[in-house]
């Protein structure tokens, strides 16, 4: 399987399990990978035939840029649920990391993988 990917996309979000995380928007930095057939646009040079990495950055941009949930764990499930749903991916992997959430750390959060790869 093929992979189109996204990487460094930084959102403003709402996230956090304290009152006051619930109060201020912090920076979330999302990586993705998502399984697909390149060889389709490849063939006909269509962004039809493509899987749209700017639409699919689109979508999340204004997703999480409104959300506001407690767990790095929610939003990043979310996120994999929407590529998956709306743009018809088979496999996606996920990493969801908020930076500056530790200090002394240079992120922390999750990397998730849902559907099947082959
Ligand atoms: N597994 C997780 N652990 C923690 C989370 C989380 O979302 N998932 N969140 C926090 C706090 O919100 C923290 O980021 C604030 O500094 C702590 N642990």
């Amino acid at each position: 399987m093929d992979i189109v990917f996204v990487r460094g996309l930084r959102i403003e979000t709402v996230i956090g399990i304290y009152e006051w995380e619930q109060q201020v928007k912090q920076p979330v930095i999302l990586d993705i990978e998502m399984g697909c057939d390149v060889a389709r646009g490849a063939a006909t040079d269509r962004i039809e035939d493509a899987l749209d990495y700017k639409a699919v950055s689109k979508r999340l941009k204004a997703f999480v840029g409104e959300a506001r949930f407690g767990l790095v764990e929610t939003l990043a499930e979310r996120c994999a649920a929407i590529i998956r749903e709306e743009f018809g991916v088979p496999w996606v992997r996920l990493s969801l990391n908020k930076i500056g959430a530790v200090s002394g750390a240079e992120g922390v959060g999750v990397i998730i993988e849902r559907g099947r790869r082959d």
